[in-house]
């Protein structure tokens, strides 16, 4: 019975998929895989039976990608299974402060209850006018990032009469095909921030975005627009947006990463990390992590990785091994004459690669014994293998 070992609080829907043909807990000894959210694994001591990392949610800067892949561990996420959630809350943050809406209560909250009904009417409607705000249509909103959550966000900004400009270089063709036309495409981030009155970043966390948003493209943003960062703390460099905010440059950073420097500015306005905070979005991820989870654990195919090819062999008859190696020419082949050698009929075969790593999928006329397990692992650039489901 495989192992999955839990970290993180992962919805019940998505646990339920496992049934009664795993053993699934929190801590839970020798894990095949382990499923978890935003928990950071950086110094995370690996246990040598964990096959896959299941991360039930898009961002994996919380995962060790190369060392998860020099050890043959797969690490899948979800794409897309949370973006409804983070474009809903980013609406929220838009009109957080568009509306001044986080001061006018605590405006409200800091009334006494000792007024009478007239007295607080007349406050109210005497202050009221130190909270006018801003309505969104017809302002323009940049979105860096048009994958599932940039999409989503330039969609509903757009069915709320905005104008939006988006800038994704290297957007995918699966993502460009799904984008509005009356999304613009900027050339270079600092012509989407000259254009834009609310700009929403949805990157990934990578040494390539760490301060995308610095001095430099600061010095471009249109005067007194409002930052939104929904994506991860580390993109925005926080020097640089405290001089910007300072400069009167920006006049709102909402953010969904709180941090020291920025707890009690009066123009922030943090969130404590709830974009994917719905009960429908921590299903949807749960469910879809558990479903890959389960495919890789029961047939090696392999949906949604970060680090391995996407992969799926049908099953049809015979005995199913795995084996991941270096992306260099013979592996292969030197894995055929073995089993040959060892006079071991294939029945059927695929093997896909990525970067740096292949992977490959046989289904064999006889079960994997322990010896043809070992041999195969003593091929040269073969890191990893594995016999799936019922064997010697
Ligand atoms: N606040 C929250 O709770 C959540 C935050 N996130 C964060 O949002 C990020 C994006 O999520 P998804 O949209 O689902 O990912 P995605 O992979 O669908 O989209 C990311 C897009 O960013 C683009 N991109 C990468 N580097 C870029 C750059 N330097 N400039 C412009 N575009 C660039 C990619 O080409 C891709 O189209 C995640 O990596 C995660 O860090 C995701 C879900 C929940
Ligand atoms: O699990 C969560 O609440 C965090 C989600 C998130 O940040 C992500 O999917 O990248």
């Amino acid at each position: 019975m495989p192992n999955i070992r839990t970290i993180n609080n992962i919805h019940q829907q998505g646990l339920a998929c496992f049934k009664e043909r795993y053993q699934v807990a929190e801590g839970q000894e020798a894990p095949d895989a382990i499923m978890l959210r935003s928990a950071n694994l950086h110094d995370y001591d690996f246990p040598s039976e964990v096959k896959a990392l299941a991360r039930c949610g898009a961002g994996v800067n919380n995962i060790p990608i190369q060392r998860c892949s020099e050890q043959g561990i797969v690490v899948f996420n979800t794409p897309g299974a949370n973006a409804n959630a983070v474009k809903e809350l980013v609406l929220g943050g838009m009109l957080l402060s568009a509306r001044n809406i986080a001061a006018g209560l605590s405006f409200i909250e800091g009334l006494s209850e000792d007024m009478d009904a007239k007295a607080l009417q007349l406050k109210v409607e005497a202050e009221k006018k130190g909270f006018v705000g801003s309505e969104l249509t017809g302002k323009t909103l940049g979105v860096v990032g048009l994958g599932a959550i940039g999409a989503e966000v330039a969609h509903a900004a757009l069915g709320l009469g905005m104008k939006v400009v988006g800038f994704d270089p290297a957007l995918s063709v699966q993502a460009a095909w799904r984008l509005s036309s009356e999304v613009e495409c900027a050339d270079e981030l600092k012509d989407l921030l000259a254009a834009s009155d609310y700009v929403t970043i949805h990157v990934p966390a990578n040494k390539h975005t760490q301060g995308l948003i610095n001095s430099d493209n600061l010095a471009s943003i249109k005067q007194g627009a409002v930052l939104l960062n929904f994506a991860r703390g580390s993109i925005v460099d926080e020097d640089a947006l405290l001089t910007a905010l300072a400069k009167q440059q920006l006049s709102q950073y909402v953010s969904d990463f709180p941090s020291l420097a920025l707890l009690k500015h009066p123009k922030v306005l943090s969130l404590p990390h709830l974009g994917a905070s719905t009960n429908e979005a921590e299903q949807n991820c749960a469910v879809m992590a558990a479903r890959q989870l389960i495919d890789f654990l029961e047939n090696g195919n392999i949906h949604n990785s970060v680090n391995f090819p996407n992969i799926k062999l049908s099953r049809t008859e015979g005995y199913r091994i795995a084996f991941a190696n270096d992306n260099v020419p013979k592996v292969l082949s030197n894995v055929l004459a073995l089993l040959s050698d060892m006079d071991i009929n294939v029945i059927d075969m695929l093997n896909k690669s990525r970067n740096d790593i292949a992977y490959t999928l046989m289904d064999i006329a006889t079960p994997a014994t322990t010896e043809l397990l070992e041999a195969i692992a003593n091929v040269e650039h073969v890191f990893h293998v594995n016999a799936i489901g019922e064997h010697a």
